[in-house]
């Protein structure tokens, strides 16, 4: 039978979640909360992300476990499926901030070696390639993405990543999903895909970027650059209007801001808009809102299908779990999916980073590449490593 624990709210809760975390667990820290998903009762995995919400709902429904945890990727088509397991245990606390800045950063041992994929010049062509796509074939918007490889020669720990993320990103969903072959996707992402808490359901799309500064004066610039941006005006309402068209089906009322806000993580300015709505019917689970909704056009682009056939064309490698979403749904229906972006996938002494951007007609090939390596800089932080670092590759 499997187990299920609150632990309070206390700062020690928490942080003993995250210190008891292994690379084979699920977990998510938010502002709100703290879940750590142990052992596997149950593991279900489809290439049909619906049907895999459907089998999930029925085995809440039997009670095999209370909670139900796991990533669904990029792609299903690509070969790999969405996964989820039910936890042998379950253990949730309140939110980790802000005891966690106390706690010393834990030191990831530096890489021996590393590869950008594609070559960063290679990127900013198929940028440019996209750019031309977008035109003749009539998209509106399409999400183009590089990854780098990366080797460490004593091996590489996915909880001193997760630790390093979790004190770096106190506004974010960071989280550590385990893969087949004791991998795990680790991240932290600024984007809920969506939450469902009865009724009321929330999404908190987000497209339109520019980097953060060590300079206040550049950081503050920037920000104000982005929010009177009409290139990221565009590539962000694209977003938010297939958002509003997707969850409008599921609800009765839905609260739709006319403006995105400008929000920041520790790397990144952004464009988002936080929609609210409230479920026609309770049996639709956040996993099958989850589903409906992914592939965005935050990691995808409009229209969907023409999207996906341009990012399959551009780029030299599988997506895997990033772009996807992580998450958790419970028997009640209720639940939390993140975009998995600012994310690795973590071996045993390799790691493979994500970075993508949307690309719209406007859009510059060097500036979008520049703007994939500052999405970097979440994950080379909880490494260890300075932004500089990539400028040697
Ligand atoms: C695809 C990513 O970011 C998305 C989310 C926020 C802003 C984005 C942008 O401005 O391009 C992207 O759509 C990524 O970080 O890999």
């Amino acid at each position: 039978m499997a187990d299920s624990s609150a632990e309070g709210t206390t700062a020690e809760a928490s942080i003993r979640l995250l210190e008891d975390y292994t690379a084979r667990d699920f977990f998510l820290a938010t502002e709100n909360a703290t879940l750590l998903g142990s052992g596997v009762a149950a593991a279900l995995t489809d290439p049909d992300e619906i049907r895999l919400s459907q089998r999930v709902a029925t085995a809440l429904g039997d009670g095999i476990a209370p909670i139900a945890v796991g990533a669904l990727p990029f792609d299903s088509a690509e070969g790999t499926p969405g996964r989820m397991v039910l936890p042998r245990r379950t253990r949730r606390a309140g939110p980790m901030h802000p005891a966690v800045d106390a706690l010393p950063r834990r030191r990831v041992a530096p890489p021996t070696n590393a590869r950008p994929v594609p070559e960063p010049r290679r990127h900013a062509d198929a940028v440019a390639r996209a750019v031309a796509a977008l035109r003749d074939r009539g998209l509106r918007k399409v999400v183009l993405a590089r990854a780098l490889d990366v080797e460490f020669g004593g091996g590489v720990s996915a909880e001193a990543i997760l630790h390093n993320l979790v004190k770096d990103n106190p506004g974010g969903y960071t989280f550590a999903a385990g893969l087949p072959g004791g991998r795990a996707l680790v991240g932290s992402s600024p984007e809920l895909l969506l939450s469902r808490r009865g009724h009321r359901v929330v999404s908190l799309p987000h497209a339109g970027s520019l980097p953060r500064s060590a300079d206040p004066v550049t950081d503050t610039e920037n920000g104000k650059a982005l929010l009177s941006s009409r290139k990221d005006h565009i590539e962000h309402a694209v977003l938010a209007e297939a958002v509003v068209e997707t969850l409008r089906p599921f609800c009765r009322k839905l609260d739709v801001p006319e403006m995105p806000e400008l929000v920041s993580t520790p790397t990144m300015w952004h464009l988002r808009t936080k929609i609210t709505g409230e479920l026609v019917d309770r049996d639709v689970t956040a996993l099958r809102l989850a589903a409906a909704l992914h592939p965005t056009p935050a990691i995808c682009g409009t229209p969907t299908g023409l999207a996906r056939e341009l990012v399959t064309e551009l780029e030299p490698f599988e997506r895997g779990y990033y772009a996807g979403t992580v998450g958790w749904v419970n028997a009640e229906g209720d639940g939390e999916w993140a975009v998995s972006i600012r994310c690795a996938e973590v071996g045993n002494s390799a790691l493979r980073l994500y970075a993508g951007g949307g690309i719209v007609p406007e859009s510059d090939p060097w500036a979008e590449l520049e703007e994939t390596s500052a999405k970097f800089a979440t994950l080379l932080r909880a490494m260890g490593l300075p932004r500089e670092w990539l400028a040697e590759l």
